[in-house]
């Protein structure tokens, strides 16, 4: 068995009175892409910043490289990746700039931080704006920016939040193989996205999460198996207690055309 990697016991969050994760149980090993999905406002971004460090306040255990956050030392994340959802970025400077910044305060040095954020970039085919400003750049190319920012240290263990946000489908091919071919060097990935296609092709383990429970974990040929649904997002929607999406369309369109009273 291959080295576990992140350990979650009986995690539990609430904000205010309101019970966000329940108690998760978790144990991810070396060389899995968890792929974690689950409902909106489900907590799979609450866990996520739980196990970066940026959310305190929680019950139960996180141990990461089999080392218990909560004990102070956070030398643990020079060896984390993280690409969040909603990121704060320095749109003032370039792509040039942030990247070295970045990989500095990963404790890299500035020049090669530089020669590898264009390398990386230059696969992107955005070589010819790394001295642009941020805030020049589409959507997609700051989210490329963001994806090299996180892989710049060479993490072991790295946090995805819909990495693939703004991407062109040419983008996402590139990001799925990497993401796979990380892992087969023995990168630990923990994925989240609501794009179920995506999830369903590259993980190797599918966690699903609902109402801050673990509703579902396993390969996609095992979720497969159990809930007799053809695709991941069949899968999701049974799992999930789902079946009326085309009634709540029509709604949403009678309420749009009023009509139906909505008051
Ligand atoms: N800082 C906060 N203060 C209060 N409530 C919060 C806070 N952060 C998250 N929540 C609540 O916790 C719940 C879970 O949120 P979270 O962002 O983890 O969900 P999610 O599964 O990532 O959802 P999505 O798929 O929409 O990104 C939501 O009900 C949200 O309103």
């Amino acid at each position: 068995m291959s080295e576990k990697v992140l350990s979650l016991q009986n995690l539990m969050m609430s904000y205010s009175d309101k019970n966000v994760l329940n108690g998760i149980n978790l144990d991810v090993y070396q060389g899995q892409i968890i792929g974690y999905i689950g409902p909106n406002g489900a907590g799979k971004s609450t866990t996520l910043k739980i196990m970066l460090g940026l959310v305190d306040g929680y019950g139960g255990v996180v141990e990461i490289f089999g080392h218990n956050i909560a004990s102070g030392n956070d030398s643990y994340k020079q060896r984390i990746g993280y690409v969040p959802e909603n990121a704060e970025i320095y749109d003032n400077l370039t792509a040039a700039e942030y990247l070295s910044f970045i990989g500095e305060l990963y404790g890299l040095d500035r020049e090669k931080a530089e020669n590898k954020a264009l390398a990386l970039l230059e696969e992107f085919d955005m070589g010819d704006v790394f001295h642009s400003r941020i805030s020049s750049f589409s959507k997609g190319m700051r989210q490329k920016v963001l994806i090299v920012s996180s892989l710049l240290h060479n993490p072991d263990l790295i946090f995805l939040d819909e990495p693939l946000s703004g991407l062109d489908a040419n983008s996402v091919m590139i990001i799925k193989d990497m993401l796979e071919a990380l892992a087969n060097q023995g990168k630990t990935i923990f994925y989240s996205s609501h794009i179920m296609d995506v999830v369903e092709k590259i993980s190797n383990r599918i966690v699903l999460l609902v109402d801050g429970e673990i509703a579902a974990d396993g390969s996609f040929e095992q979720l497969k198996e159990q809930s007799k649904a053809g695709s991941l997002e069949a899968i999701f929607n049974q799992l999930t207690g789902f079946d009326e999406h085309k009634e709540t369309a029509a709604k949403l369109v009678s309420i749009v055309t009023e009509d139906i009273p909505y008051e």
